[in-house]
């Protein structure tokens, strides 16, 4: 084992890093990163963890043969559903087991084959706002994406439940893994109503999941194929997994596409020449019908989206703990340690990104395709946890920005409407973004 020692970021005593982690997580982790490398310690408040960035993050998940894993970041809230364990914290053998049960849900193929419907979906939800009227648009996101992905992973809508399933997840996020809240939150009363709620959601969807209300074409393969996964391996899929299970497409996919949509919405309706470009590109395909065949062309509207996401990183700050005594890069990790994986700690690299805190779609498109150098940009993570929900998240991200930009027009509100910075511990983008319709 060698003794080369972590370099440590600067601190406070007593406190730490703890001022800029709690102001600005990635804008500081990625100044260490330049200053310090890609592993180096942080200390709060006495305790310790060690960050790894960027390429050397993504290689160290992507070779991880179980030296550290994530399980005791979701396990506080599995067991406080009667559970044991569930996919996200699980590695080797069991996992791919289970991710390759979770996998057909989750496919792109999903979307493709529904275009038609989210494009109403869409449709129908936009048109709930009148000519001047206003969209608030996080909580018009989140009602859309969840019809979106309930309909075409659950065979269900969460209609009423909605907003006390978001109560009860961000709860569990604020405590056990952005750890802005005390575990005692989880005994308050409203939250006990929420929690209550959530799994009156699970239930439902699993209960229902045969007949789906009109939708024959969409029964759900998700729910199919995890009870045949409960069946088989009961050891390693309950029956109260299985019901924590039915929350997972929400809790994974529900604020990340909410966010990367509203962060889109923003960035274009204050940078008219980009949105004139998104719209002449996706204007004749709306037109056609948006076949799916032809969702690829909408390479500026996806340029956008990846601007956004390397901008604004959205899960790509990931908390796992060493299972082994192991090496980073030559530096010694004891078992135990507390370890965050920087992925996003690259993407305002200016080695890789020029101008990296310039919003520049071109980047992502010909010639320069700046993304494509090695580890430089990992929004859906990196090795076998890897997103599951990546395709079926960019192809609903497309077509729901296509058909939102397309169908009449919006101009913010107010005009000079500026968001707060969002980073990944707030569990959501500023509730205030508004767009008027002016059309
Ligand atoms: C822009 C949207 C999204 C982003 C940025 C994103 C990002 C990520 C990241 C970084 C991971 C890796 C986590 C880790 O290594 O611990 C992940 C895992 C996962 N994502 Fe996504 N995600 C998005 C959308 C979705 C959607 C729409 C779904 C499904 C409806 C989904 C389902 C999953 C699942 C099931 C996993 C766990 C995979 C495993 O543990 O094997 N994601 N996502």
């Amino acid at each position: 084992m060698t003794t080369k020692t972590l370099p440590v970021a600067p601190g406070l005593p007593l406190l730490g890093s703890l001022i800029p982690m709690v102001r600005d997580t990635e804008t500081f982790l990625a100044r260490q990163y330049r200053r310090l490398g890609p592993c180096y310690r942080v200390k709060i408040l006495g305790q310790s963890l060690i960050v790894v960035g960027g390429p050397t993050a993504a290689e160290t998940m992507t070779n991880n043969t179980g030296e550290m894993d994530a399980w005791d970041t979701w396990e506080g809230m599995i067991r406080e559903f009667g559970g044991r364990q569930v996919l996200t914290m699980l590695e080797g053998a069991d996992h791919l087991k289970y991710r390759a049960a979770a996998r057909n849900g989750f496919a792109k193929s999903r979307v493709l084959e529904q275009l038609p419907l989210i494009m109403e979906l869409t449709h129908q939800a936009l048109d709930q706002t009148r000519v001047s009227g206003h969209l608030k648009v996080v909580p018009f996101a989140q009602r859309l994406v969840a019809d979106c992905i309930g309909t075409l992973t659950l065979g269900r809508r969460p209609g009423p439940h909605l907003n006390d399933f978001i109560t009860y997840w961000h709860a569990q996020l604020a405590v056990h893994i952005v750890g802005s809240a005390r575990p005692s939150s989880l005994r308050r009363p409203a939250y006990l109503k929420a929690q209550q709620s959530a799994r009156a959601i699970a239930q439902d969807i699993l209960d229902q999941a045969d007949t789906p209300e009109g939708l024959p074409a969409l029964s759900s393969t998700y729910v199919a194929d995890l009870r045949g996964l409960m069946t088989e391996r009961p050891d390693l899929l309950n029956r109260d997994e299985l019901l924590f299970m039915m929350l997972i497409p929400y809790m994974a996919g529900l604020d990340t596409v909410v966010s990367v949509f509203s962060l889109c919405l923003y960035e274009l309706y204050r940078r008219p020449e980009i949105l004139a470009r998104v719209q002449a590109e996706a204007h004749p395909l709306v037109e056609a019908g948006l076949p799916a065949a032809r969702l690829r062309e909408l390479k500026v509207l996806h340029a956008v989206v990846l601007e956004v996401m390397r901008l604004h990183p959205i899960a790509n700050n990931l908390p796992h703990t060493a299972k082994q005594d192991f090496e980073i890069q030559g530096f010694p990790i004891k078992k135990g340690e507390k370890l965050l994986m920087a992925l996003f700690a690259a993407q305002r690299n200016p080695e890789l990104f020029a101008e990296p805190d310039r919003f520049d779609i071109d980047r992502f498109l010909e010639p320069r395709h700046e993304h494509k150098q090695k580890g430089a940009f990992q929004p859906y993570g990196a090795g076998a946890h890897t997103c599951l929900g990546a395709g079926m998240a960019e192809a609903l991200l497309a077509t729901m920005l296509a058909t939102t930009v397309t169908h009449g027009r919006f101009e913010l509100f107010p005009k000079d409407f500026k968001m707060k910075p969002f980073h990944s511990a707030n569990l959501s983008p500023d509730a205030r973004l508004t767009l008027r319709r002016l059309e």
